[in-house]
């Protein structure tokens, strides 16, 4: 057991932007923060990391609070990223990680092992300004992890990046998490979530509307989807009690619905109509997941 916020809550003003939440994370795990818009992550990771206090309940790690003391067991990639324009990136990684400890031989070692990696050798002496927006990124996530953090928090570390880099990114943080790292990421893209976590906590104002092993929720959820392969018109669905929705595909239509037993009240519709030459039922995508949860007419 590593990471414990215990009934944490933060009011700003007259709001609590953190509502109640309680969560564990184990050593070495890979944990996701969901959420919308203003859902509370940021907050969270702020309160984790000691920067921000919370108004009522306890966060430890390996049984401490994170104060900014013990900030060399952590790396964090910021939402707001901050990196000095007018440094090259050696400057920039020698003055950040000089602050968490580590010699200028040693950061050396590290930047170059990480320029490698992620295909830019050549960027070690330019100026931050020079780089696209993408690529001061891998240089914020190498501020986040060259001194080998016990902890590493991301807050949406694969916004703004293209499909190559994002999968160079995914590969680092995977890589990390096998060296024992524990790693708490935030991210809208739920693709990326269900590819890295295994367990998570999805935030709607502040409060946990779902949480746990993502594969137990995902079987466990009731709503299901079901991909039917059809030579005729699947339109009549729309009328079984319990569909959700029926978007028609090139090879028939994918229907969502309530739960298993809709499910078979639709097979044996379609069924009673003609041949199917596909009817599978699919357990939902954490992306349909969250719009039930999370989405919702008080979001942004
Ligand atoms: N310093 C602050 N003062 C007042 N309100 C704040 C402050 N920081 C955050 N909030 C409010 O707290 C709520 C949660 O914000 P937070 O940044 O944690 O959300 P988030 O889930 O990270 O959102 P996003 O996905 O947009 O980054 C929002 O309503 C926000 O306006």
């Amino acid at each position: 057991m590593t990471l414990v916020m215990n009934g944490i809550r933060k009011k700003f003003n007259n709001d609590y932007a953190v509502d109640g939440i309680s969560l564990t994370v184990d050593r070495g795990e890979m944990f996701g923060m969901l959420g919308a818009n203003g859902a509370g992550k940021t907050t969270s990771f702020r309160m984790i990391l000691g920067l921000l206090d919370p108004s009522e309940g306890s966060i430890a790690w390996e049984g401490k609070p994170l104060s900014y003391k013990r900030t060399k067991l952590v790396g964090y990639l910021p939402e707001e990223r901050g990196l000095f324009p007018k440094l090259t990136v050696k400057e920039q990684l020698i003055y950040l990680m000089k602050l968490k400890g580590m010699s200028k031989g040693d950061i050396i070692t590290e930047m170059r092992h990480w320029l490698d990696r992620f295909q830019v050798p050549e960027y070690e002496n330019k100026k931050i300004e020079e780089l696209s927006k993408g690529n001061q990124q891998k240089i914020q996530f190498m501020a986040a992890v060259l001194h080998k953090p016990e902890l590493l928090i991301l807050d949406e570390p694969f916004s703004g990046l293209d499909p190559v880099n994002s999968d160079m990114l995914k590969s680092a943080v995977l890589d990390m998490q096998k060296a024992g790292t524990t790693i708490l990421f935030s991210s809208h893209q739920m693709q990326n979530v269900e590819e890295l976590c295994e367990e998570l906590i999805m935030l709607k104002q502040g409060k946990a509307v779902l949480q746990g092993n993502l594969r137990k929720i995902k079987r466990s959820y009731g709503m299901k989807t079901i991909n039917i392969h059809a030579d005729f018109d699947l339109e009549f669905l729309r009328s079984v009690p319990g569909i959700i929705s029926l978007d028609k595909t090139k090879d028939g239509a994918k229907v969502k619905v309530e739960n298993e037993k809709i499910a078979e009240d639709i097979f044996y519709n379609v069924a009673e109509t003609g041949f199917a030459r596909k009817f599978e039922v699919e357990e939902p995508s954490l992306h349909d997941i969250f719009i039930d949860k999370a989405g919702g007419e008080k979001n942004e």
